[in-house]
Order: structure tokens, then C-alpha cells, then sequence
């Protein structure tokens, strides 16, 4: 089966009572939704999100009794091969992507792994997006210590801010720069802009202005660190491929998540990964893309980045700036 004919996954997901399911909610009623069908994850005895968002998309699955990140994997994979199962026979109607909203302490590189490295559902869907609702009542302040949180800002592709109604505008910046220090790859869009899923999830052609690649390594004060390589030269995919996999190999656990836009001989090439899970690279072929730099951008924890960058050069005599 092409990548083409594949199912879209979008991650929905963010702390505990940071606005997942209200921003959902209110996306599935706009005009221009997608045909969406929803799996909602909760914690407990009695799930209440999935009646919210139920009420819109009367098809909502309910995932209970566990997290999906890690005790009840097996359940998510048959309820996506259930709704697939059921759309393709007309019991319900056909979607044009799945969303699923996950726990508030939910890890979503466990998610993607399952969904990428499962056999089956390898040739059904793909995970296209990781967004993360971001509260920006508690974002920087109550929850930067929870590993989980730090998690899911750094495996975003898109964040969105909430509850800026609920703050002066003026303490906005600093919640941004915080968030761009955890994870400078993410688009950040206020959710309150009545944003549909096409404006939160990226196209299958990549607008290169929108990525943001740091300049060098930091730290945020979560104990996430992010390093950031940029060069000219062209590197040769087949050793990038193997170091790339040697530090996958070496230091998974720690990773959160790598993006890497390279020259190299055989083309541009996106990498984008969260966790120890590698999306497929994506070739880019149009003359914005060759006339880029190439960049990586890692962030993680408890990783000596100093020496991720020696090795990176010494590995790929590469000399970055
Ligand atoms: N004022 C305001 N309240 C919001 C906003 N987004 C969410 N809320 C409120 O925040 C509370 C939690 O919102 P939910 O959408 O249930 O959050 P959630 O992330 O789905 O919560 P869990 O599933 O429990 O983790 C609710 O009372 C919402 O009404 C917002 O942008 N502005």
C-alpha cells in the first residue's frame, strides 16, 4: 500500500485540564472540518470526555481502563482497526483522518512507536501530527517539572495556547519563549482563533519558512536540553543514517525528539522523530528546499549534547557552524 492511501493520525495531546477536549470540540463543529473520527483515552471508571465530544461526533470510541501510552496499546490498535473496519463497510460513516485525545499523562512517543512499528497498523495509518494543548495558566509554572509535560511539548509538531483569555497578553512572550526553548520546532498558535484542523495540521507540502531551527545547545530549566547543528555541506545519507542510528540505538530513552532537515546527495531530506521513533524521511525536491542549509535539531535529557555534536562531526566530517 502507497503512503498515499494511508489514514492520518492526529495525537491529540497536553496536561491534565489543559483544553484538549474543549479545542476539539470546538474544531469538529467548525464548516471546514475534516470527516473526523475520534478515539478519547481517559483515566478512570467512568470516562466523560467521550459524551462531550460524543455529542459532535457521535462515533467517538471511548479507550478506558488504562493509558493508552502504556497499558492498553493492544486496545488502541483494535479500535483503529475497528473504526477502519466499520467505515469500510458503511456502518459508519467514512473520515478522512483520525484524532485521538489522549490522557493528560500520556508519554506520545509511546503512542507513535505503537503506531509505527506495529505490523499491521504500519500499512493503515500514519501518524501525521503531535499537537499539544499548552494552558497557559499553568504551562510554564505548575507543570514544567512533570517529565510527562516536558514530553509532550517536545514531541509537538503544533502547540496550542489556551485559556489566553484568562491572563494579561503581556505574559504570553514569556510562556512562548519558554516553550520555543523546549521545543523550537513547533508551530505555537493561540487556540482561541477558532483553528480548524487544517490550520493545525501540516500539508503535505512543508512551508520551510514556518521551521524554526536553533542555533546552538541550551538547557530550559526542565531538564530538557536542545541542541542545534547547522551547516552547508552535503552529507552522505548512508553514514548519517548509520550514526543516526547508533545514537538512536544508544540513547533512545533519553530522547524526546529529533528534526532534521539535510542536504544530501541523493536530495533534501525531513527527518522528523519523537522518542526513539523515526517518522519515514520525507523527500523535498522543490528549489526553496536545495537552497536551504541543512539543520538537526535534538532535543532530550539527560544527554551530553556537547558530545553529540563532537560525534556528529567526527563521525560525518562535518564541521557546523
Ligand atoms: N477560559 C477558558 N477556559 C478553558 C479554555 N480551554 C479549556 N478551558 C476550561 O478548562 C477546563 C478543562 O478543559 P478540558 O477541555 O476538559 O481539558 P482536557 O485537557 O480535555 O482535560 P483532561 O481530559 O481532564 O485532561 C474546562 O473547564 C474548560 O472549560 C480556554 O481557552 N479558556
Amino acid at each position: 500500500m502507497s503512503q498515499r492511501s494511508l489514514v492520518p493520525i492526529t495525537l491529540l495531546t497536553g496536561f491534565l485540564g489543559a483544553g484538549k477536549t474543549t479545542w476539539l470540540s470546538a474544531a469538529l463543529q467548525s464548516e471546514t472540518a475534516d470527516r473526523v473520527a475520534v478515539l478519547v483515552n481517559e483515566f478512570g471508571e467512568v470516562g466523560i470526555d467521550h459524551i462531550l465530544v460524543g455529542e459532535i461526533a457521535p462515533d467517538t470510541v471511548l479507550l478506558n481502563s488504562g493509558c493508552v501510552c502504556c497499558q492498553i496499546r493492544g486496545e488502541l490498535k483494535d479500535a483503529i482497526l475497528n473504526l477502519l473496519t466499520r467505515a469500510h463497510c458503511g456502518e459508519i460513516p467514512q473520515f478522512d483522518r483520525i484524532v485521538i485525545e489522549t490522557t493528560g499523562l500520556a508519554d506520545p512517543s509511546q503512542i507513535l512507536s505503537t503506531l509505527t512499528f506495529d505490523p499491521v497498523l504500519h500499512n493503515q495509518v500514519v501518524l501525521q501530527d503531535v499537537v499539544t494543548v499548552v494552558d497557559v495558566m499553568n504551562g510554564a509554572s505548575l507543570h514544567a517539572d512533570q517529565p510527562e509535560w516536558v514530553a509532550q511539548v517536545a514531541a509537538a509538531s503544533t502547540i496550542l495556547i489556551s485559556k489566553t483569555d484568562l491572563v494579561p497578553e503581556a505574559l504570553l512572550p514569556d510562556l512562548q519563549l519558554r516553550l520555543s526553548l523546549i521545543n523550537p520546532v513547533a508551530r505555537q498558535l493561540d487556540a482561541q482563533q477558532n483553528l480548524t484542523f487544517a490550520d493545525i495540521t501540516s500539508s503535505s507540502s512543508i512551508d520551510l519558512n514556518s521551521l524554526q531551527f536553533p542555533g546552538s545547545a541550551h538547557r530550559d530549566g526542565t531538564g530538557a536540553a536542545t541542541l542545534g547543528l547547522t551547516f552547508d555541506t552535503s552529507l552522505d545519507w548512508t553514514s548519517f543514517v548509520v550514526w543516526l542510528s547508533a545514537v538512536i540505538q544508544r540513547h533512545g530513552a533519553n530522547l524526546l525528539r529529533v528534526k532534521c532537515l539535510l542536504k544530501t546527495q541523493e536530495g533534501v531530506v525531513l527527518i522528523d522523530g519523537v522518542g526513539h521513533t523515526l517518522h519515514h524521511p520525507r523527500h523535498l525536491d522543490s528549489e526553496i528546499a536545495s537552497n536551504q542549509k541543512s539543520h538537526l535539531v535534538f532535543i532530550a535529557r539527560d544527554l551530553d549534547m556537547v558530545r553529540l555534536r563532537a560525534s556528529f562531526e567526527a563521525f560525518l566530517n562535518v564541521k557546523v557552524s
